[in-house]
C-alpha cells in the first residue's frame, strides 16, 4: 500500500465515493521515500495464541490510520502496511503521538485474542482495533478512563494517565473495576506493571474533598493519614486559616461524605419528559445509565459496579485561605491528594435559588446528555471539563447544567460577541427573564436585581488590573463578594494563561464547568485544567457525530500551489518577515484560490475564505471581486456583510481574518478555503473547520462540506500546514493532497496569467512595507478596540470590487501583525517557531544590511569582536 501522497490531481475526488480505499489514503508529505520505507516484510499482527513476539510502532500506525484494514483475519498484516522501518520519519510526528511505539515483545495472545478489540502495552499505551467486536463497548469505557490520542476509521489510540484516571474514579468507577474491564477486552494479559500503576495512581483519588461553606473553603477528608499529610504540608499548612475558637481541625458525621444516587432528571431529556409525566419514579432516575453500565459489565462478563466505599465514620476538615485556591489545588495534586470538588446543590439552603428551567421545546442530544450525566452522575454537580466539537451545542450543554443546578451563575468567554450570543442562547432555551440575566462588558455593566442571577462576561474583562471604571469596580465588587453555585467557562483552554487563571480563582465558586473543543494549547499547560477546574467528564467523538447528522462530514484537502520562480527566488532571499508575505501573495495560489471559489459557487455553496495575513486577504479580495471583513471593518458593515451572505443569492463567497476564527454563526458557509494561517496552530485549524460543520443543509442525502488549505509548495508554509492538521487527523480526518486543478488554465478572467502581470504583483509585494498587515486590525489595537479614521487614501472598502492592490502605508510593527492576529483577547502560537523565525530574521539582518550583502571585512571584524567578548567573558 502506498505511502505518499494520493496523487489526486483533480477535484475527481469530490464525486467518488469517501469510503475509497485509494483516495483515503492519509496524506503526508513523502519526506522519506526509499529503501527504509519499502524495506522488510516482518511478521506484525495475526499470530496465533502463544505464538510470536508482537512488537508495534505506534509512530507507523498513526502513518497507517487510515490505511484500510479490510480483513484482518483472513491474513497476517505485514509491516510493511504500517510503514515499520521508516525511523527517520519519527520526528515528523512530534507532538501527535508516543513516540516510542507500543512493545507487547513479553506478552503472549488469548486463544480467543481475535474477540478482544485492545491491545495494551505496560506503560498504559492502548490500540483499539475499531473493527473488532465490542469496539463499540470498549471505546465507551476507553473514553472514561483514558486518553483519546487519535480516533481515526479503523485504528485508534489512547492513552493511561494519571489525569485521565482520575476522571474515571470521579464519575464513579472503581479501581477494580478500571483493570477488571481492561483485562478483559485486552487480546493479551495485563502486565503487572500496569496494574500495579493503576492502582498506586487511584489509591487516594476522591478521598479528599474542596468544599465551599458559607464563603469559606475546607478541605476534607475521612481519612486520618491523609489529614495528617495535609496538615503538616508545608504550602497546605500555609494556605491554612486558624481561627480563635477553631484550633484543630473540625470532624463531621459520615453523611457529609455519603455518595448519593442521582434521583432527579437531567432537564431536557427524555427521562425528564417521563418524570414529569409520572411514568417514573424517583427511584427509577438513572436507571439507564445504570442499565448501560450493567450491559457492559455483561458483555465482558462482570457485574455491576459496586458503590463507592467511602463512608467512613468520621469526616475532618480545615480552613484554607480562598485567595490561595491555586496553591492548594496544585499542591493536593502535587503530592497525590487531588481534592475532589462536588456541590450538593440539592441540599445548598444558604443560597438563593434561581428560577431557571428548559423551555419545555428544548430537546437535548444523546451526546449532550452523555456529557451531562458525567457531570451529575451521582446527584452532585462535579467541576470538570467536557469537550465536545465545535457546533455541537456546547452552549446548550452548559445552559442545561445551569438549569440543573439553579444558583446563581457566573458565566465566562472569550469576546463580547459570545457574551451576546450566551444572553441570547440562555433567553431562547430556557425561562430566564431579562431582569435575572446581565452582561458584564466594556458597553455593559447592570447587575442583576433578583436574589440569583445569571452574570456573563468576558475573561479579560475578569482579568483586567490597574484602575478600573467606578460602575466596572462596583460590579467586580458585586461579583466578587457572593457565592456563586455554578462558573461556567466557555473555551476553556484559554483559562491556564497567566492572565486568565485568576478568573477562576478570584470568586467563591461551588461547581466549576469549563467547555471546549479541542482541549489543545502549543504551550504545555492544558493540564493544569485538572487542578484549575478538575477532570475531564466527557470528550465526544467527532466522526460519530457527523456519522449521525449532528455536525457536517467534511471532506479535507491540502491544495499544493508552486510558488512562480520569480517568487520563490525572492522568497529564498528576503527574511522571514517577508517570505510570509510572498507565500501568501504566490499568484499560483491566488488562481487556485478563484478556481476554487468559482468551482463552488456553480455547485451552490457559500463559501468562506480564511487569512490571517490581512494585506493578502484584502489583495486577494479585492482582486477576485468579493466582500471581506477583518478587525477594522465597522460592526455594521460587518453585519450588513454578514446578513447579505446568509440571504443574498449573489453573495457567496466572504473573506474573513481571524476575527472569524470563532463566534461567527454561518449555518449557510458549506465551504472554507483557508489561504493564510497563523504557524502551525492546531487549535485555529480545528476552530475554523468547526464553522462548516454546523452547515444547515448537513442532514441532506450525500451532503459533504469541504475544507481547503491552499499551501505554497516548498516553503515554511507547508510544515505549518502538516502541524496544523494534527488534531484535526487525530479525530479521524484525513487530508487530501491535490496537485494540479483541472481546467484552471482554461478558465475565463484568470487572474495574474501573464507572467508581466506576476512580475508586477511581485514588485508590489516587495515594494510593500514590512507591516504590510497594516490594516484596521492594527488601529483597532491602537485605539483600544475603537474605530479610527484611516490615513486618507487607505480607507476600508470591504466591498469594493475595485481590482487594484490595497494602498499601503509604511510604519514599522511587530512580526504579529502580519497575521491579523492582534486584535484577538487571546492569541496562541507555537512559541519555538516564533523565536526560531525571529532569530532567523535577525541573522538575516545580520548578513545583510541596509538589503546588501555584509561585506567580509565587516563579517570578519564581527568575527573578531564576537571572539574577544568571549573571551572576556570566560575570563581566559
Ligand atoms: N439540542 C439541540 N437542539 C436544537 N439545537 C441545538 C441543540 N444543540 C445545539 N443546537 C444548535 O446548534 C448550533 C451550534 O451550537 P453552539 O453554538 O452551542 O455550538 P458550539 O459547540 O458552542 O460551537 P463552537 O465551538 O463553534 O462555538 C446552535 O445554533 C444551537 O442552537
Amino acid at each position: 500500500m502506498s505511502r505518499s501522497p494520493s496523487p489526486a490531481s483533480s477535484l475527481d475526488f469530490f464525486e467518488s465515493d469517501p469510503s475509497s480505499e485509494e483516495e483515503y489514503v492519509p496524506v503526508r508529505r513523502p519526506r522519506k521515500v526509499g529503501p527504509a520505507a519499502g524495506g522488510s516484510k516482518k511478521l506484525l499482527g495475526g499470530a496465533k495464541a502463544g505464538g510470536p513476539k508482537i512488537k508495534i510502532n505506534l509512530g507507523a500506525l498513526q502513518r497507517a490510520k487510515d490505511v484500510a484494514i479490510a480483513h484482518p483475519a483472513d491474513g497476517p498484516i505485514e509491516e510493511d502496511d504500517f510503514g515499520v522501518g521508516d525511523e527517520d520519519d519519527e520526528g515528523y510526528f512530534d507532538g501527535m503521538i508516543g513516540k516510542r511505539g507500543i512493545d507487547l515483545s513479553n506478552q503472549a495472545l488469548k486463544s480467543d485474542h481475535s474477540l478482544r478489540p485492545l491491545w495494551v502495552d505496560d506503560k498504559g499505551n492502548i490500540i483499539v482495533e475499531a473493527f473488532a467486536p465490542f469496539a463499540r463497548q470498549a471505546q465507551d469505557f476507553l473514553v472514561a478512563i483514558a486518553e483519546p490520542v487519535s480516533r481515526p476509521s479503523l485504528i485508534h489510540e489512547y492513552r493511561i494517565t494519571k489525569p485521565s484516571l482520575h476522571s474515571a474514579m470521579s464519575i464513579g468507577l472503581e479501581t477494580k473495576v478500571v483493570i477488571e474491564v481492561l483485562s478483559r477486552l485486552s487480546k493479551t494479559p495485563l502486565s503487572t506493571r500496569l496494574t500495579a500503576r493503576i492502582e498506586e495512581w487511584t489509591a487516594s483519588f476522591g478521598k479528599v474533598r474542596l468544599v465551599l461553606k458559607d464563603n469559606r473553603y475546607f478541605l476534607e477528608t475521612s481519612v486520618p493519614e491523609f489529614l495528617q499529610t495535609l496538615m503538616t504540608d508545608e504550602v497546605i499548612r500555609d494556605c491554612r486559616v486558624t481561627r480563635e475558637i477553631e484550633s484543630g481541625p473540625t470532624v463531621f458525621g459520615a453523611e457529609q461524605t455519603a455518595r448519593p444516587r442521582r434521583d432527579y432528571a437531567i432537564p431536557g431529556t427524555e427521562e425528564a419528559r417521563r418524570a414529569e409525566r409520572g411514568e417514573i419514579q424517583a427511584d427509577d432516575i438513572g436507571q439507564q445509565g445504570r442499565d448501560n453500565d450493567a450491559l457492559l459489565g455483561a458483555v465482558i462478563g462482570i457485574g455491576e459496579a459496586d458503590e463507592m466505599d467511602d463512608e467512613d465514620d468520621a469526616v475532618h476538615s480545615f480552613e484554607v485561605a480562598g485567595e490561595r485556591m491555586e496553591d492548594v489545588r496544585r499542591r493536593c495534586k502535587d503530592i497525590d491528594l487531588p481534592a475532589l470538588e462536588e456541590y450538593d446543590f440539592r441540599n445548598d439552603s444558604v443560597n438563593p435559588n434561581l428560577d431557571i428551567q428548559l423551555k419545555p421545546m428544548t430537546v437535548i442530544r444523546p451526546y449532550q446528555e452523555m456529557s451531562l450525566a458525567k457531570m451529575f452522575g451521582n446527584g452532585r454537580a462535579r467541576s470538570g471539563v467536557i469537550v465536545l466539537p465545535c457546533g455541537a451545542g456546547k452552549t446548550l450543554v452548559g445552559i442545561t447544567a445551569a438549569c440543573t443546578i439553579k444558583k446563581s451563575a457566573l458565566v465566562l468567554c472569550t469576546s463580547a460577541v459570545s457574551v451576546a450570543q450566551w444572553k441570547q442562547q440562555f433567553l431562547h432555551f430556557s425561562n430566564i427573564s431579562e431582569r435575572q440575566i446581565c452582561a458584564f462588558t466594556q458597553g455593559e455593566k447592570e447587575m442583576f436585581t433578583t436574589p440569583a442571577g445569571i452574570v456573563i462576561s468576558t475573561y479579560s474583562m475578569i482579568a483586567k488590573t490597574g484602575k478600573r471604571a467606578h460602575d466596572a469596580e462596583k460590579m467586580m465588587q458585586f461579583l466578587r463578594s457572593r457565592e456563586w453555585g455554578f462558573l461556567l467557562l466557555d473555551e476553556v483552554h484559554v483559562a491556564p494563561a497567566d492572565m486568565f487563571r485568576k478568573c477562576i480563582n478570584n470568586f467563591k465558586v461551588h461547581a466549576k464547568l469549563g467547555l471546549t473543543a479541542t482541549l489543545v494549547r502549543e504551550d504545555d499547560r492544558i493540564g493544569d485544567l485538572g487542578y484549575l477546574i478538575g477532570p475531564k467528564l466527557y470528550e465526544a467523538n467527532w466522526m460519530d457525530l457527523a456519522k449521525n447528522g449532528h455536525i457536517a462530514t467534511v471532506q479535507c484537502a491540502e491544495v499544493w500551489c508552486p510558488m512562480t520562480p520569480e517568487f520563490y527566488r525572492e522568497y529564498l532571499r528576503n527574511p522571514s518577515r517577508k517570505r510570509i508575505l510572498l507565500h501568501a501573495m504566490n499568484p499560483n495560489k491566488i488562481q487556485a484560490a478563484q478556481f476554487l471559489i468559482n468551482y463552488h459557487e456553480s455547485r451552490g455553496d457559500k463559501v468562506i475564505v480564511f487569512s490571517d495575513n490581512v494585506f493578502a486577504l484584502e489583495a486577494y479580495a479585492k482582486k477576485l471581486g468579493k466582500s471581506f471583513i477583518h478587525g477594522g471593518t465597522p460592526e455594521g458593515e460587518r453585519l450588513r456583510i454578514l446578513s447579505r451572505f446568509q440571504h443574498d443569492p449573489q453573495l457567496n463567497t466572504i473573506f474573513l481574518s481571524k476575527v472569524g476564527d470563532t463566534s461567527i454563526d454561518l449555518p449557510e458557509a458549506t465551504c472554507l478555503i483557508q489561504i493564510s494561517s497563523h504557524f502551525g496552530s492546531r487549535r485555529q485549524e480545528a476552530q475554523r473547520l468547526g464553522r462548516i460543520l454546523r452547515a444547515k443543509r448537513r442532514n441532506d442525502e450525500g451532503f459533504n462540506a469541504f475544507f481547503y488549505s491552499l499551501v505554497s509548495k516548498d516553503t515554511q508554509e507547508m510544515y505549518y500546514s502538516s502541524k496544523r492538521q494534527g488534531f484535526l487527523i487525530d479525530q479521524g480526518y484525513a487530508f487530501k493532497v491535490i496537485t494540479e486543478l483541472h481546467g484552471l488554465e482554461a478558465m475565463p478572467n484568470l487572474v495574474f496569467p501573464t507572467k508581466a502581470q506576476q512580475i508586477s504583483l511581485l514588485e508590489e509585494v516587495l515594494n510593500t512595507g514590512d507591516a504590510a498587515a497594516e490594516t484596521a486590525d492594527h488601529y483597532m489595537r491602537l485605539n483600544n478596540g475603537k474605530h479610527m479614521k484611516r490615513p486618507a487614501g487607505n480607507q476600508p472598502s470591504s466591498l469594493s470590487n475595485s481590482s487594484s492592490m490595497p494602498a499601503v502605508q509604511r510604519f514599522t510593527a511587530p512580526l504579529e501583525h502580519l497575521s491579523g492576529g492582534q486584535n484577538l483577547s487571546y492569541r496562541e502560537q507555537n512559541k519555538s517557531v516564533n523565536k526560531e523565525l525571529s532569530r532567523e530574521d535577525r541573522q538575516n539582518k545580520r548578513d545583510r544590511v541596509g538589503g546588501k550583502e555584509q561585506h567580509s571585512l565587516f563579517k570578519k571584524r564581527k568575527q573578531e569582536l564576537d571572539a574577544i567578548k568571549k573571551q572576556r567573558a570566560t575570563g581566559n
